[in-house]
């Protein structure tokens, strides 16, 4: 059925309109789910590439569409291998909503049952202090908009409500958790001894070991902040967005966290 409308030269029918905003829809919950992290950078390259494609195909120029035409035609394959990640989130959650029910809106990214907000940063900095000065590592991983649940993965679940006592218990050298990364999600913490991203930008300084380049790694791909105690110098730093900033005193180390928590943005 046509619309009482027809565009000069294109012919605008219920089905398309109806194609229109299921594909908007769908492009909306992409960008949800890839928002925060280098994902979607490879999205937008990958759909740039294909817009000009378009654009050099209908100019009929020959030899650029045949060059690109071989892009395109492992475009598929090559975007299960870049997004491999998160396809897997994506089925994942998926599944769990298949599992749990739930409504047929925001099961990309249903967030958790848990209490929303920042958390706050009290019991982490009293954490981070009283490790420093036991010369004890720590490495405790804030998420905002990043879906960080397939590093959670890599770790053990915790679901615990953040205190100094139980942040102490884990990093404890003798903790069977007290390897890898805590990580934070909407005020809970979600995970511990997990495996994070290491960074391979060649400017990081030498001296900074496997614990600093993971911290560096997870910020260069997500927007998560993160919190480094050095067992090697009982330095306290902060890691955002590939950068960090180190030797933090702990009153610093608050007003920073306080102000990075609370101007994150909150997932939707
Ligand atoms: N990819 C990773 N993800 C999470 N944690 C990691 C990762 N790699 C190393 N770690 C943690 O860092 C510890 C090793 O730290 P290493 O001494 O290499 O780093 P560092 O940056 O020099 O830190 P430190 O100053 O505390 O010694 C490991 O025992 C482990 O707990």
């Amino acid at each position: 059925m046509s619309l009482p409308f027809p565009f000069y030269f294109l012919h605008v029918g219920l089905a398309d309109v109806a194609d229109v905003l299921l594909v908007t829809w769908l492009l909306y919950q992409l960008y949800k789910l890839l928002r925060g992290s280098v994902a979607l950078n490879v999205a937008l390259g990958l759909l740039s590439l294909y817009l000009v494609y378009l654009v050099v195909n209908a100019l009929g120029l020959g030899l650029l569409s045949a060059i690109l035409g071989q892009f395109m035609s492992v475009g598929v394959l090559a975007s299960i291998i870049l997004f491999q990640q998160e396809i897997r989130r994506f089925l994942l959650n998926v599944g769990k909503v298949a599992l749990e029910g739930g409504g047929p809106l925001g099961w990309w990214r249903r967030p958790s049952a848990q209490p929303s907000g920042a958390p706050s940063v009290a019991a982490f900095v009293e954490a981070a202090k009283s490790l420093a000065s036991k010369d004890t590592g720590a490495l405790i991983c804030f998420t905002f908009t990043s879906d960080l649940s397939s590093y959670a993965e890599s770790g053990d679940r915790l679901d615990a409500e953040p205190s100094k006592r139980l942040l102490l218990a884990i990093f404890n050298k003798t903790s069977p958790l007290h390897d890898g990364a805590v990580i934070v999600a909407q005020g809970r913490l979600v995970a511990a001894r997990c495996i994070l991203p290491v960074s391979q930008n060649p400017e990081v300084p030498a001296a900074l070991g496997l614990r600093h380049r993971a911290a560096l790694g997870l910020t260069e791909a997500t927007d998560a902040v993160v919190l480094v105690v050095s067992e090697e110098t009982g330095q306290m730093s902060l890691v955002r967005h590939g950068e960090i900033h180190r030797g933090l005193a702990a009153a610093e180390l608050k007003s920073r966290l306080q102000e990075w928590l609370l101007a994150a943005p909150r997932p939707a």
